[in-house]
């Protein structure tokens, strides 16, 4: 069923005057609430695994887009990135100037000379550790940039299970308005459905009114059916979002994984009518790598999980690039890495 928020931007949309790269809010679809664990439904699933290479093998050179039609989809994608720093030596400095870049990601001249001068332009998220949740929290104070903090041990999520819950209560008590929480995978490599699913709830529990994604790590589960399987039933469990990976793993997010994971959530959505978000993160770095995940998601989905409420990227450097080849864009000449040093 469609909330009242949702009939206004539909007939927004319908009258064109959402611009293409305005930010829908958060609350755009009703939350998926869960359902009980469907059994039959998880074994029943499996995955053609040469069909699923064939169809990722044929996109980048069948789907390509040019100038500013490149810049628009080029643009979306910046709304939609989770700006990361997940590392050991993440400093509350560090966390502030990802903060002021989330804001203002692109340089105003550059902005007005897309055609989107006076438009207000921010990446998706800000991600971190919970110890820097409240430093992200009063950076982004006003800005409407939710805070995302990975949480139940990330990354390999072996921390005792109520540890992992007290952690998710932290980092929401903090200003967390999002969750990324990773799975056990041992839960999957022995197919315990059951345990998957209890886990979940208890994330989902402990998260309340911030929406939760669930990391699934998917370069640590073998095989595309282990994929699709965990995926449904984290969703089944209640997640916001599925994502592929911490960006630890030593294979992180691939095409291959995507496809099989963007029709858990169609079949998800035909089954239950609730919508489920989508997140690759993990080496996604250049603007050709992130078209061609656009590219997936519109044929497989639609048009609705291009917005930061259905797609988020997790990326620690995406947006440099992004950055570089707008600049290229407009001006014909492209910057140096070293004048893009966040992001
Ligand atoms: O969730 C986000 C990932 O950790 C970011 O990975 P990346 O540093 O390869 O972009």
């Amino acid at each position: 069923m469609q909330n009242l928020a949702t009939h206004r931007i539909a007939a927004e949309k319908a009258e064109g005057r959402l611009a293409h790269t305005d930010r829908l809010p958060s609350n755009h679809w009703p939350r998926n609430p869960g359902m009980g664990l469907d059994l039959g439904w998880v074994l029943d699933t499996r995955v053609n695994l040469s069909a699923t290479e064939k169809r990722v093998a044929t996109l980048p050179g069948r789907r390509t887009v040019k100038k500013d039609a490149q810049a628009a989809w080029l643009l979306k994608a910046l709304t939609c990135i989770d700006l990361t720093t997940l590392n050991g030596d993440d400093t509350t400095e560090r966390v502030r100037r990802l903060c002021a870049k989330a804001m203002r990601p692109l340089r105003p001249d550059l902005i007005d000379a897309l055609g989107m001068g006076g438009r207000r332009i921010t990446a998706g998220a800000i991600c971190v550790y919970h110890r820097f949740v409240a430093t992200a929290v009063e950076a982004l104070d006003g800005s409407g940039i939710p805070v995302a903090a990975v949480s139940t041990g990330f990354p390999a999520g072996l921390t005792p299970h109520p540890l992992k819950v007290k952690e998710i209560e932290a980092s929401v008590a903090d200003g967390a308005e999002e969750i990324d929480i990773v799975i056990t995978r041992e839960h999957v490599l022995t197919g315990n459905w059951q345990a998957l699913y209890d886990e979940m709830r208890d994330y989902r529990a402990a998260c309340g009114d911030a929406h939760v994604k669930a990391i699934l790590a998917t370069g640590d589960l073998k095989t595309l059916r282990n994929v699709a399987r965990a995926s449904l039933v984290c969703m089944m469990a209640g997640a916001d979002f599925i994502k592929t990976s911490t960006g630890k793993e030593g294979v992180n997010a691939t095409l291959a994984v995507t496809l099989t994971m963007l029709r858990a959530i169609r079949a998800y959505e035909e089954r239950t009518g609730f919508k489920v978000g989508y997140k690759p993160a993990g080496g996604i770095s250049t603007a050709k790598d992130v078209l061609n995940y656009q590219f997936l998601m519109k044929e497989e989905l639609g048009r609705e999980w291009l917005e930061p409420d259905l797609f988020r990227i997790g990326a620690s450097s995406l947006l440099a690039d992004i950055e570089r080849q707008l600049e290229h864009h407009v001006t014909g000449a492209y910057s140096s890495f070293h004048r893009h040093a966040i992001g």
